[in-house]
């Protein structure tokens, strides 16, 4: 159809949930479809852009994959996201489907909110809001209420007027979904993703879609084509934050801190990772991934870690111009001990 908007797939989620997993997948899967990536990602490591982009599929080339690095989406829409868009939609070889992978912490909220902007709206429709759910993670209870670190919160804060920022993130980024992926179903049992099942539709009063994955292995047809149309839809699927600061306070992530550390090549993997292990555990690390250099290896090793589970691999070469070197970002709740978590790091090496 001649001038048929393009539809756009918002895919959020928690911080490691498998959302570029997921993409990769899709990407993988794609049939043809000339797929346009906008990736947004927390921390100063263009982490999932470069798993993306190591990945070599014909329909999506380095050209198609835009990096927005410069802060979580929801607060830089002006300034980046409505910008992108613009030169994605100049383009002469238009996409056929726009995905954009949000940060672990953004709110889609105001994300969806901005396909209602005159420049946009014309051109692009959101197909549907696919919100990922780490289910073992849930399972684990991670999202749930933590009483005594809550406590400890709001005696430091005394103007604190929500829930813990995990608990809130988690369920705002359910309330603005189209459609619920229960992710890593491998590492549950049955009875126990119903259970995860339940906790996430208790969130909405509307019915939620939910289907259950491993490694977001799903077919395209049942994440693409959903034809939601959200961005009419978003204004009744507030978050905490849009509720609480109904006169326009700006949000921010000053919950979550993150930052990089730059460290030697790594003799042992079996014993940085248990290094590793240790150091989550004991600064309460929600998330850790980067890039590594093994002595005498030519190419690279991915080191991603979520809570206690660590997944290495190597992914591709060194490409000329690039100097081998071992570079990780560390997100966690504010008020991390950045200078000894570094230590700790370069010792575990
Ligand atoms: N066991 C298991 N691991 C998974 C699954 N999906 C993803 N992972 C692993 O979980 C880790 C995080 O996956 P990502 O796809 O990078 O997660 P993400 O949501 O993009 O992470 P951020 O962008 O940092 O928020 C990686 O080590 C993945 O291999 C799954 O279904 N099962």
């Amino acid at each position: 159809m001649l001038n048929a908007k393009i539809p756009a797939t918002v895919i959020t989620g928690f911080l490691g949930a498998g959302k570029t997993t997921m993409i990769r997948n899709l990407l993988q899967n794609a049939k043809g479809k000339r797929i346009a990536l906008i990736i947004n990602e927390f921390g100063d490591l263009g982490v999932d852009g470069d798993v993306l982009k190591g990945c070599g599929i014909d329909t999506c080339t380095e050209d198609d994959i835009v990096e927005l690095n410069n802060g979580c989406i929801c607060c830089t829409v002006a300034d980046d996201f409505i910008p992108t868009m613009e030169k994605l939609l100049e383009r002469e070889n238009r996409p056929d489907h726009i995905i954009i992978e949000t940060s672990g912490l953004a709110l889609p909220q105001p994300l969806v909110a901005a396909f209602n902007w005159p420049e946009i709206k014309t051109q692009v429709t959101v197909d549907g809001v696919i919100t990922v759910i780490d289910a073992a993670a849930v399972s684990e209870g991670r999202f749930a209420h933590d009483h005594d670190k809550l406590d400890a919160q709001r005696a430091a804060d005394e103007e604190l007027d929500h829930e813990s920022p995990l608990e809130e993130l988690f369920e705002d980024q359910i309330r603005a979904a189209d459609m619920i992926v229960l992710n890593k179903s491998d590492l549950i049992d049955a009875d126990r993703l119903e259970a995860v099942k339940a906790i996430v539709q208790s969130q909405t009063d509307r019915a939620l879609k939910i289907v259950s994955a491993k490694h977001g292995e799903l077919p395209i047809e049942v994440l693409l084509g959903l034809g939601s149309a959200t961005e009419g839809e978003i204004e009744n699927r507030k978050s905490h934050h849009e509720i609480h600061h109904a006169d326009g306070h700006e949000h921010d992530h000053d919950e979550f801190e993150s930052f990089v550390v730059e460290t030697g090549e790594i003799a042992d993997t079996e014993k940085f990772i248990a290094g590793l292990k240790a150091i989550i555990a004991a600064h309460d690390v929600l998330r850790l991934k980067g890039f590594c250099a093994v002595p005498g290896k030519p190419i690279r090793l991915v080191v991603q870690a979520v809570g206690q589970r660590i997944e290495t691999y190597f992914d591709r070469a060194w490409q000329a111009g690039e100097t081998p070197s071992s570079r990780l970002v560390v997100i966690g709740l504010h008020d991390l001990d950045q200078a000894a978590i570094a230590a700790e790091i370069k010792a575990a090496v």
